[in-house]
């Protein structure tokens, strides 16, 4: 299991991988790339400050727009942990703890709740969990998500996957997704695709200019959809090993 000893007090530094010039995407060295990642220093020691590092996808789009739907797909088809941001908030705003009432208010309101709490789930979520290949569904929503992300963990994404849909369908699809979310309601719904365009966009304008977005156009059938999508992970897959057992027990072998 992964091992954090202080989280939110510790400010972690990127980690200096070696990637490769190609573009970013094209990596089929991702498995060296993977076990070549330098080590920070102890001061600055975080969850991922050790000798490598997960491989990261982000899944981004708008309400609706089927992310978590693919990534369980992709879960299952790749062997990924599937982390639903919603999903975890979701579960924290029922367990009784302190910040159950914020969250169940944001979630209202279509609001981003404060960073350190989402990126604290989701770290948790990865410490606790074997797997070394995690998508991240529906995180960062923000520039200031993104960026307290690498600041606290320590890591960027090695892919971004983004699904395009238009708004008419996504509206429809959440109105009609009938799983007694607090947020799916036309009023909600409106206050969330504000926050996409305002907030959740630039993350995605970020890591594009970086050349790591892949973005999937979202109407269709699911496996339609799911065909433009397993192309990706299956390069990741032929490259260097990603899922032989030499990889993952280098990668767990740092722990
Ligand atoms: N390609 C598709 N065509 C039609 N319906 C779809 C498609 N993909 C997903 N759906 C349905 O649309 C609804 C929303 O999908 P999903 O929950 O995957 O979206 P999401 O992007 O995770 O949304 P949110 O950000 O609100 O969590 C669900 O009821 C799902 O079954
Ligand atoms: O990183 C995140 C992810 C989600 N939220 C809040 O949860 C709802 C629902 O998220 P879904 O991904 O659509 O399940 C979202 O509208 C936000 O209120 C968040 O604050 N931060
Ligand atoms: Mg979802």
């Amino acid at each position: 299991m992964w091992r954090c000893s202080s989280f939110l007090s510790s400010l972690v530094r990127p980690l200096n991988r070696r990637i490769h010039p190609q573009l970013a995407w094209n990596r089929f060295e991702f498995a060296q790339h993977f076990v070549t990642t330098e080590i920070l220093s102890t001061a600055n020691e975080g969850v991922f400050s050790k000798r490598t590092s997960p491989f990261i996808a982000f899944v981004l789009g708008g309400p609706g727009s089927g992310k978590g739907t693919q990534c369980m797909m992709i879960a299952d088809a790749f062997k990924f942990t599937h982390l639903s941001a919603g999903d975890l908030l979701r579960k924290e705003m029922v367990s009784d703890g302190e910040n159950g009432a914020m969250i169940r208010n944001s979630i209202k309101e279509g609001k981003i709740v404060p960073s350190e709490i989402t990126i604290r789930l989701i770290q948790k979520a990865i410490e606790s969990s074997e797997n070394y290949k995690f998508l991240i569904d529906g995180f960062p929503r923000s520039d200031e998500n993104r960026i307290a992300f690498e600041r606290i963990v320590g890591v960027e994404p090695d892919l971004v996957l983004f699904f395009e849909c238009p708004e008419e369908e996504m509206i429809k699809r959440v109105l009609s997704r009938n799983q007694g979310r607090i947020d799916d309601n036309i009023e909600t719904v409106k206050k969330r695709l504000q926050v996409f365009h305002t907030l959740n966009l630039p993350v995605v304008n970020y890591y594009s200019r970086k050349g790591k977005v892949h973005k999937i156009n979202a109407v269709g059938t699911l496996d339609e959809i799911f065909e433009k999508v397993r192309p990706l992970f299956a390069a990741f897959r032929m490259g260097r090993g990603i899922d032989s057992e030499q990889a993952r027990g280098e990668f767990l072998s740092q722990f």
